[in-house]
């Protein structure tokens, strides 16, 4: 009876591994099922986890979660090489903006984020299960996208929160998942947010993952990402009429440093 079950589980891993070495496609959903199953499953355990040991919502569970995680990397063979992660120490609280470009992107977040950091999200990541769960117990935030007036309000009420909690907050500001080597124009709501609060923007360039996934083309191996975290950006003194201007640079800064990761030539030196 045992060797009966011992073949046919054999039989369906080795069916599963022709399958996926004679298709992408089949390759490539079964990695992203995958991933989503150890997210849903870490996540009911880190639940049950951060309620025992922290009773409830509190940006204290992010270190649990951060700790799960950081071992995501090594079921999809991903490798991390972090730069400037000393730029995280400011005193007190800090915007935290960064490129977004898959739901992947959860493991290079957990790899560097800093303590007392809580993220802005979707408010449609709630109803994600256990993983909606997890991330409501880690203390993010949560915006409603279609309402530019209530996530306005949301984050006015963030910036006035930041200082007493000394909390760090982490914008995706493209405000959506982006898989093209580039960036999207960036939404104004981080930088709105730090001038408010009258706290730095630290922005965070993850390289291009192209090269080892690309949902068009079906394509997930294993890769490295190159991380860095770049020197704080002062807000001190700005008001709503330099919003625009802090946007326009953080986003070149952080263009310019996407492409030098992805090993892409800048428009820069294309044009010269
Ligand atoms: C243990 C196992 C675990 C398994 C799981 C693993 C980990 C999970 C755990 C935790 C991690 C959770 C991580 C969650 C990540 C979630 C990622 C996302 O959901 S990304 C999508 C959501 N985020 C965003 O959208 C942020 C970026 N968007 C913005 O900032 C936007 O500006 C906005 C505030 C949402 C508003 O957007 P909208 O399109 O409606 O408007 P505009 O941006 O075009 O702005 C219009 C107008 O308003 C002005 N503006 C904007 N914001 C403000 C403001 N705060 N105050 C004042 N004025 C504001 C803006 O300047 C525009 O005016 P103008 O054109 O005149 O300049
Ligand atoms: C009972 C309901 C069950 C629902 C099951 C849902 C299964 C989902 C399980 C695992 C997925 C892991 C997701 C990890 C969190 C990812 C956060 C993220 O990357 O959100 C995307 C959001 O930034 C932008 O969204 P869009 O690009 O605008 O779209």
């Amino acid at each position: 009876m045992e060797l009966g079950w011992l073949v046919c589980g054999t039989a369906v891993l080795l069916l599963l591994h022709v399958l996926m070495e004679l298709s992408p496609a089949v390759n490539f959903a079964l990695r992203i099922g995958f991933y989503c199953v150890l997210c849903l499953v870490s996540s009911a355990l880190a639940a049950a986890a951060c309620l025992l040991v922290n009773g409830g919502r509190t940006v204290k569970n992010m270190r649990i979660i951060k700790a799960v995680v950081k071992t995501f990397k090594y079921f999809f063979g991903l490798r991390f090489e972090v730069k400037g992660l000393e730029n995280f120490e400011v005193e007190g609280p800090a915007i935290i903006v960064s490129n977004h470009q898959s739901i992947l992107d959860m493991m290079g977040l957990m790899e560097i984020l800093p303590d007392n950091c809580v993220q802005v999200g979707k408010k449609e990541l709630m109803y994600t299960g256990t993983v909606g769960l997890i991330i409501y117990l880690g203390g993010v935030i949560f915006i409603n996208r279609k309402s530019t007036s209530s996530a306005k309000m949301v984050m006015a009420e963030v910036a006035k929160t930041m200082a007493n909690e000394n909390l760090k907050v982490w914008v995706y500001p493209e405000g959506t998942r982006n898989c093209t080597g580039d960036l999207l124009p960036f939404k104004k709501g981080a930088f709105h947010l730090a001038v408010q609060a009258q706290v730095p923007v630290i922005p965070v360039v993850y390289s291009s993952f192209t090269t080892f996934y690309n949902p068009k083309t079906k394509l997930f191996t294993s890769g490295k990402i190159k991380v860095e975290v770049l020197p704080p950006i002062e807000t001190k003194g700005l008001t709503s009429d330099d919003v625009t201007d802090l946007t326009d640079r953080c986003f070149c800064t952080m263009r310019e440093t996407l492409f030098r990761l992805s090993g892409r030539p800048s428009e820069a030196k294309d044009s010269s």
